[in-house]
Order: C-alpha cells, then sequence, then structure tokens
C-alpha cells in the first residue's frame, strides 16, 4: 500500500476586479469574481515543497488586474478566455487552466429624468457565469467556455399546476391546478467553440440576453405541469435558437408558496394569501442536450471534485 498524492491544483481564489471605461464622459463599468486555477506537474511543491514550478497565486491576481488594463474587459467569455490561455501558453509547467468568474451588473442612475454618466446602481437580478477551461499546448490545445447565470429570481401566480403523481401511504401532498410557481433559477450552457469562431468577433453579450430572454419568455408562457417540464421546455427553445450550443444544465429549486389558512379567521383564501416557505425545497435539475454535439471533453470537470 502507498499513499500517492491525487489531483491537485491551486490559484487565486474570488478576485473582486472592477473595470471601468472612463474614455468619454459616459463612464462602463465591469464589476466581476475572478477565480483562476491552474494544473500541471505541481507535484513537489506538495511532496517536498519545492517552490520551483509554481507561479504564485498571488502571481496570477496580478495579471487578472492586469489583464483588465491590458487585453480589456468587457464580455467575460473572451476575457477568461484569453487569461487562461496566457497561462497555458505562457508558463511552463501549465498544463490546464481553469478561470470561473460571476460578474455583478450595475445600471445607470437616472438623475431628472436621464441616464447619469458616472454613477450606477447595483441591478438586483442574477449574476451572470462564465467557467473556461484551457488546455494543451499547439494545435493540441482545447478551449471550453460555459456560459450561465445563477440567481435568476422567477414567479408566476398562475399559469402552474401539479397533481396525477405517484402516490404511497407517506404521500399527503394535494394536488393543485392552480399554484405559484416560483424558483431561483441556475443555468449553464456550453458553447461549441468552433461554431463561435473568433472569440473577440463574437456576440457574447447579445446571446446572453437571448438566452436569458427565452427562459424568461417560456417560463412565463408555458402553462406548467410540473417544473421539470418547464426547465426541458426552457431548455429546448434556447437550443433551437442558438445552434452553436451543445447543452444547457439548470439547476431550478422549488420555491413552495403555501396556501395560508385563513379559516379560523372566518375568511376565504382564493390563492391569495400564501406562506412562502423557505426550506426544504424542491431541487429540479435537468439537462437538455443536441443529441449530435460534440462531447463535452473536460468542459465541466472541476478538477479533484473541489468545489
Ligand atoms: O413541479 C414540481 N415537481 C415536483 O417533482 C414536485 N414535488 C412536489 O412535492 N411538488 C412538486 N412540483
Amino acid at each position: 500500500m502507498a499513499i500517492v498524492l491525487g489531483e491537485h491544483q491551486y490559484g487565486k481564489a474570488e478576485n473582486r476586479i472592477v473595470r471601468i471605461y472612463r474614455d468619454s464622459p459616459r463612464h462602463e463599468i465591469h464589476d466581476v469574481n475572478v477565480s483562476t486555477a491552474l494544473r500541471g506537474a505541481f507535484d513537489p511543491a506538495h511532496l517536498t515543497g519545492d517552490q520551483g514550478a509554481v507561479l504564485p497565486t498571488d502571481t496570477q491576481k496580478q495579471t487578472a488586474y492586469s489583464y483588465a488594463k491590458e487585453k480589456g474587459l468587457t464580455s467575460i467569455e473572451p476575457y477568461g478566455l484569453t487569461l487562461a490561455a496566457h497561462f497555458v501558453d505562457d508558463v511552463e509547467p501549465v498544463t490546464g487552466a481553469r478561470i470561473e468568474i460571476e460578474e455583478y451588473e450595475w445600471e445607470r442612475a437616472v438623475v431628472d429624468g436621464a441616464e447619469h454618466d458616472h454613477t450606477f446602481v447595483r441591478k438586483g437580478q442574477e449574476v451572470r457565469t462564465a467557467a473556461i477551461t484551457v488546455e494543451g499546448v499547439g494545435a493540441d490545445q482545447t478551449s471550453h467556455v460555459i456560459g450561465g447565470f445563477k440567481d435568476l429570481v422567477l414567479l408566476k401566480t398562475t399559469g402552474s399546476e401539479f397533481h396525477g403523481f405517484l402516490e404511497d401511504p407517506y404521500t399527503v401532498l394535494e394536488p393543485t391546478s392552480d399554484r405559484i410557481m416560483a424558483t431561483s433559477l441556475v443555468a449553464k450552457w456550453r458553447f461549441v467553440m468552433d461554431e463561435v469562431g473568433d472569440p473577440a468577433a463574437f456576440d457574447w453579450e447579445g446571446v446572453y440576453l437571448g438566452i436569458k430572454r427565452t427562459v424568461i419568455e417560456v417560463f412565463a408562457t408555458l402553462h406548467s405541469l410540473a417544473l421539470q417540464q418547464t426547465l426541458y421546455e426552457m431548455g429546448k427553445a434556447v437550443l433551437e435558437q442558438y445552434p452553436f450550443l451543445a447543452e444547457i444544465r439548470m439547476s431550478a429549486p422549488n420555491k413552495h408558496h403555501f396556501l395560508y389558512d385563513l379559516s379560523p379567521f372566518g375568511l376565504t383564501n382564493d390563492n391569495e394569501v400564501f406562506n412562502a416557505d423557505d426550506r426544504p425545497y424542491g431541487l429540479i435539475q435537468a439537462s437538455v442536450v443536441r443529441d449530435d454535439a460534440p462531447a463535452a471533453g473536460s468542459a465541466w470537470t472541476i478538477a479533484g471534485g473541489f468545489a
């Protein structure tokens, strides 16, 4: 029996980078949280404490900030691709890099009925995400981009049913033909990089907004028989809209709203007053996949299963 070093990676987590474009009086803001992770032959650092191959996490941080200026930071996907490719291409021991990014959106403050040039109000909606993996060198190099969002909180007050489910001795849930449906949606979609083409010329912003719009439209307009059905229809609509997406993975907590019992007060409750239950929550997860899509390779892989 021998005890050996397993998979490992290292990097600087959660670099909170705010990039301002101030070339004109109308400033632009990009507010992101960037995590880097480098993979390669870093065994000596663990086994003997030899740092010869280790590019410090501090250097990774400095590079992430510097690239926000040097290479620009507008769309998070190409920024992540450039940063990941730099670590793999220019830092000898690095064979793979994964960059995870969250973006916090700001909207312009409105002053005297007009959008302000340099004052912003944080948007309370979803957080945009990206996970970029670059591996290998030269002609063997592969790049993966997963776009996404989390915390997109959606609620509809009708147009949702849940009945006809399997019942056993422990089933107490009443069927319903009219309920509130609410979730805080997480979605991640995988780009087919050959079809994206030049990342610098691709419309990352338009695609992001288009996916979000489609997801919201399906949630609103589909008369839902279960959150499972809603997820599938959302994913299908997104893949139909964008042929360069291979798959979409979604995680949807079912934020239960239970009708509150007002009968002790002699009141009827015709789907008007609910208790918004915090936990436990149903957790519905589904992926929707194009069956001829290229294999995912390491696009989703998190080394060592580290969270
Ligand atoms: O949309 C739903 N899907 C379920 O699987 C489920 N289970 C449950 O108790 N409520 C719901 N709602």
